[in-house]
């Protein structure tokens, strides 16, 4: 599956929302993983980076440069500390927004120690120069560091120390290809599995304190959109309304309950996307209708219906994109429990 033409910007308050809101940045520090033995799931990531990692320790190298590419919520971050702990190397971070000139690179690529590692976030936002800069540096580590301006600039060569790259997007395709072609080790991190989050959930409630049994994991693993991020905060909702509700212990039961509360349901759905699949199978007998018409049926803005809503159902094969319009899958008229009208144009579509 190909995340690129899904980006999920979703709005901060949004509790299936992949990208970290204020309280996620002000909790995920204390549940991320430390070591890789930690780490759950992405078991190829793994293996390919302990390889990595373990044979550059044995040289006594420093590490090679990693690009870490995934959906947000999935662990790049996560991972791209655990590769610091596991080379016993400092690590600095920072982020292609906040590089906007080349000298701002320059600065921090001067200040490195041997073997430290750089994390560059968000590494397909960078700027032209910069990112022209990085090349150099990666490859040869070296920068030139222009000093004056006009026809008396010069270049000044600058040695660095080895470092060890680390560069994360949810971008991939947006890469230069000499930018990706410069890291060593590439790992695709794809969404998790059910059990996988289950697992997820059971150490970050143990981390939590909170008390929750097999079946509440499953709960709220199965709709956790096959993300880390929205496992640890659908958690911490659920842990919410088991204390006001009930004794604090979470069970499947207590998990129904409070999700139902949060209009999350069984699948991870909110009530967006329920809504727009509602319009798309009630209004219009599940397609193919256009975006626009959709949008204005479930009254929110195009946008929205495009960016926010549909990147999930698409994933979950509920609704599909063609070029005659949206229409709705077989899939999504099982989920919301109705039924096709006869001759509305889905058995053509789906030969039912
Ligand atoms: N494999 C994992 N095992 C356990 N917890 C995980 C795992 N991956 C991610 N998490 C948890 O999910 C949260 C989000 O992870 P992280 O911040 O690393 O995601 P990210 O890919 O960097 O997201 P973004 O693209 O928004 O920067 C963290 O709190 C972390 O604890
Ligand atoms: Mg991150």
């Amino acid at each position: 599956m190909n995340w690129d033409d899904t980006t999920e910007e979703t709005a901060p308050e949004r509790l299936v929302g992949s990208v970290a809101d204020r309280e996620d940045q002000a909790v995920e520090a204390a549940l991320r993983p430390k070591d890789l033995g930690e780490f759950i799931g992405q078991e190829k990531v793994r293996e390919q980076l302990d390889l990595v990692l373990r044979a550059a320790r044995a040289r006594g190298a420093t590490a090679d440069h990693v690009l870490l590419s995934g959906a947000p919520g999935l662990g790049k971050t996560t991972l791209s500390m655990i590769i610091a702990a596991e080379m016993g190397a400092p690590i600095r971070i920072t982020s292609g927004p906040a590089i906007q000139h080349a000298g701002d690179l320059a600065a921090i690529l001067s200040s490195l120690q041997e073997g430290e590692v750089l994390f560059l976030d968000e590494i397909h936002r960078m700027s032209r120069p910069a990112e022209e800069m990085l090349y150099m540096a990666m490859e040869d580590f070296r920068v030139d560091v222009i000093v004056g301006k006009g026809p008396g600039a010069t270049a000044i060569p600058l040695e660095l120390p080895p470092f060890t790259l680390v560069g994360a997007t949810t971008r991939a395709g947006l890469l230069p290809p000499p930018l990706r072609d410069r890291f060593g080790f590439t790992a695709h991190m794809e969404f998790y599995e059910p059990a996988e989050l289950q697992r997820v959930i059971h150490r970050s409630a143990d981390l939590l304190d909170v008390e929750i049994d097999t079946d509440g994991a499953a709960e709220i693993a199965g709709r956790s959109r096959g993300t880390p991020r929205i496992a640890n905060r659908l958690l911490r909702r659920v842990r919410d309304y088991a204390q006001v509700k009930a004794d604090g212990r979470i069970t499947r039961a207590i998990a129904e309950a409070a999700l139902k509360v949060y209009e999350v349901d069984g699948r991870g759905l909110d009530r967006l996307d329920r809504g727009v699949l509602e319009a798309l199978l009630k209004l219009f007998g599940g397609g193919p209708v256009g975006l626009s018409t959709l949008a204005v049926a479930v009254g929110e803005e195009r946008e929205t219906v495009e960016e926010v809503a549909e990147p999930f159902l698409v994933r979950e094969g509920l609704l599909a994109r063609t070029p005659r319009g949206r229409v709705a899958t077989p899939a999504a008229w099982a989920h919301l429990g109705l039924t096709p009208a006869q001759g509305s144009g889905q058995q053509d579509l789906f030969g039912a």
